[in-house]
């Protein structure tokens, strides 16, 4: 799967992810009334609403962009109907051809994380059959549990073919109450400050390098064990780019968190590979923007691709 990532990522020449991340307070009007009007002011209402703007969405931007990242919490809240169309969701990307990471941040004690794998990357065991469950082609995980919590993930990825993405630095203001701590590493850090003391970012970032080393794909590059960098921390990105050379970077925290192309080229390696840049908030209620407020709410769709246009012009511009 990572090797179908980057032929699309050359192919459609954007390294963007478009997050699909959806909020009744971005859905417009004729799409909630519709909703409402089938399935009542209910949680039914709710997810059909958030599934036809999705769907809007994906209609408008899938022969542009590589992948998709729904957010998995944005559903949960409207309960099992919201986790319906987030497998709604999952399936028309699919059909679209398009690459989905799904983001669901998971990571426990091992054969908790192996149910989680199994759920979202593989196939469940019910009776003498396989069925999939979610489907999705890559997922987030959290590694704070380790390496018995991430390598059932690792595991699935191998026997299914997947990816996944772990978090090493994220894009959050406070991520670096816990993530910027300096602690005893055993070693020194490049470029020479207290020796023995790195931060934890940094030992994530070997530990990722180290687990992705051990999944390689049988040809290209890029293993299929990637990172979470955010995109609002670019001087912590472009030492993680040197920690993990043959680590794919999925960047976070463009437009809506105020990171810009300018901060992303150290994300990059030198083939122009190695990262692919989330918009969510951005892309997906561009219309409530003040720039692309002349498609207005009916708009909506084509202010989402006029939003992806720019910020590929924007990414490929600072790359050259
Ligand atoms: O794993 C993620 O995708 C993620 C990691 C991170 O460090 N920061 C971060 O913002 N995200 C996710 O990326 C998306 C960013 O959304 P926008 O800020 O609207 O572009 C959300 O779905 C977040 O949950």
């Amino acid at each position: 799967m990572i090797n179908k990532l980057i032929q699309k990522i050359q192919k459609t020449n954007a390294p963007i992810v478009v997050g699909l991340d959806p909020t009744m307070k971005f859905v417009p009007e004729h799409i909630r009334r519709a909703a409402f009007a089938e399935y009542g002011e209910t949680l039914e209402g709710a997810a059909e609403a958030i599934w036809q703007y999705n769907k809007g969405i994906v209609d408008a931007i899938y022969d542009l962009v590589p992948a998709v990242k729904p957010q998995i919490a944005m559903y949960e809240q409207f309960g099992i109907p919201g986790l319906i169309a987030f497998q709604k969701t999952v399936n028309y990307c699919k059909e679209k051809e398009l690459v989905v990471i799904g983001d669901i941040k998971r990571g426990d004690i091992g054969s908790t994380s192996e149910a989680y794998a199994v759920g979202h990357l593989g196939k469940v065991q019910v009776g003498q059959s396989f069925c999939s469950g979610f489907d999705e082609d890559f997922v987030t995980v959290n590694p704070y549990l380790g390496s018995d919590g991430v390598r059932p993930f690792m595991n699935v990825c191998k026997a299914e073919h997947k990816g996944i993405f772990v978090l090493v630095k994220t894009s959050n203001p406070s991520s670096g109450e816990l993530q910027d701590r300096l602690v005893s590493a055993g070693e020194s850090r490049t470029g020479g400050e207290e020796a023995g003391e790195r931060p934890v970012y940094e030992i994530v970032g070997s530990q990722v390098a180290a687990w992705g080393a051990e999944c390689m794909p049988e040809s290209g590059d890029y293993s299929y064990v990637g990172a979470v960098v955010g995109a609002t921390y670019p001087e912590q990105g472009r030492i993680l780019r040197k920690i993990m050379p043959r680590t794919f970077i999925l960047v976070p925290g463009y437009g809506a968190q105020g990171g810009k192309g300018a901060d992303l080229v150290h994300f990059f390696n030198e083939d122009g590979l190695g990262a692919i840049i989330n918009s969510s908030r951005g892309i997906i209620a561009a219309y409530q923007q003040e720039k692309y407020a002349r498609f207005g709410e009916a708009g909506y769709a084509e202010a989402a691709r006029e939003a992806v246009l720019d910020m590929k012009r924007d990414i490929v511009s600072c790359l050259n």
